[in-house]
């Protein structure tokens, strides 16, 4: 890997306040947004020397300041609030693919404009974001910028029904049918949930570049212009979905730059959406477990293999992935566990217990 690889470059809206309601009560309220959960996890699983920038935009009413992902990331302070969202989540058994929380954004902060972005080139752009502050000149200048672009699809597709002051149910538009849709040759690859993936058009965009569709508790399916992967979950025990997504994104962006092809790089994507699905809010990870993982990852890259990510990427998976899989399933175990000795008491801080989220009649 050499050193422009290693340069990071993460363009991302608003760190975000996040309120989760059941049966009409506040069950927590929880620092949120792309940045928080993407940055927590690049900082956690990316290799030793790998940098990050992570642009970011609150206003004076930010509480989580002091946490430890804005804190080591701080955001720009604006005149507008801080984006915020209610989290309405139901009481029937989601399945893994049904919409598990309604989402209604209540305020809405400045988007990031091009010249937010730093002058610097970067190996690797992630272009996150929760409530529409990817504009399709910012992400255009991040194309520009880096030698490669993930995207997520929540930054594109998010419309806000009744968008007074800001706020407005979260509702979905056809990609095709917005101004991203000719940037997709130049992007890298496309994360979708199961649920955004219809307004995605994975057949079309397929052709454009690799789209990744995420599965919640069944791991997630990679589509390239050839050929396609299913890649395997962790076990989790699942207390707030919040944040999957976004965590998935990043521990597969984590894995590209270890070096992996894509499909053994969706690994760590599956491994640390599981692991986000274990806790409220913005997930601390167990020391041990977060070396056990680059323990195993500094294995991998050392076998004798092809799969090395320039900037043609191998989708494929390699010789290593069943292997790679089994060992990170015994470090998932660890996280499980971790959880378990926490478990019911607040792990980290700034939320409600796990236990009240979980079971809170409504
Ligand atoms: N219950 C679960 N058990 C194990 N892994 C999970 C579970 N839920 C999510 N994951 C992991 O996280 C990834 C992303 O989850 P999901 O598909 O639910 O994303 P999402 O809907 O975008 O999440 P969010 O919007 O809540 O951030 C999945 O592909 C999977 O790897
Ligand atoms: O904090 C969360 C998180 O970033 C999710 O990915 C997003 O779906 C929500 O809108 C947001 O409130």
């Amino acid at each position: 890997m050499n050193a422009y690889m290693r340069g990071w470059k993460e363009r991302e809206r608003d760190y975000c306040h996040d309120v989760l309601l059941r049966g009409g009560r506040v069950v927590g309220e929880t620092l949120g947004g792309a940045a928080a959960f993407v940055s927590n996890v690049l900082d956690a699983a990316s290799p030793a020397g790998a940098s990050l920038a992570v642009v970011s935009k609150v206003g004076h009413d930010f509480a989580y300041a002091t946490a430890a992902a804005p804190a080591r990331h701080p955001p720009v302070l604006c005149a507008s609030p801080t984006t915020s969202f209610h989290a309405r989540f139901s009481d029937d058994a989601a399945s893994a693919h049904a919409p598990d929380r309604q989402l209604r954004r209540v305020h809405a902060c400045d988007p990031i404009y091009p010249a937010d972005l730093p002058d610097r080139r970067f190996a690797y752009g992630l272009a996150v974001g929760v409530a529409g502050e990817v504009l399709p000149e910012t992400l255009e200048r991040m194309i520009r910028l880096c030698r490669a672009v993930l995207v997520d699809a929540q930054a594109l597709i998010r419309a806000f029904d009744g968008e007074a002051k800001g706020g407005g149910a979260v509702r979905h538009v056809a990609l095709e049918a917005t101004p991203y849709a000719r940037l997709l040759p130049r992007v890298a690859f496309l994360k979708a949930s199961s649920e955004e993936a219809p307004y995605v058009g994975v057949e079309t965009a397929r052709r454009r570049c690799c789209v990744i569709v995420t599965e919640g508790r069944d791991g997630c399916r990679l589509y390239w212009d050839g050929g396609e992967a299913r890649v395997a979950p962790f076990p989790a025990v699942q207390v707030d979905p919040t944040g999957a997504g976004d965590s998935f994104l990043a521990g597969f962006a984590s894995g590209l730059l270890w070096g992996l092809s894509a499909t053994d790089a969706a690994l760590l994507g599956n491994f640390f959406g599981a692991a986000a699905v274990s806790q409220v809010g913005v997930p601390t990870f167990d020391p041990k477990m977060l070396q056990a993982v680059k323990q195993i990852l500094e294995k991998a890259v050392k076998r004798p293999c092809t799969h090395i990510n320039g900037n043609t990427f191998t989708f494929q998976r390699s010789s290593i992935h069943d292997e790679l899989h089994k060992s990170l399933q015994e470090a998932a175990m660890l996280v499980c566990e971790q959880k378990q000795a926490n478990s019911p008491a607040t792990d980290n801080g700034d939320v409600c217990s796990i236990n009240e989220l979980t079971s809170l009649p409504s």
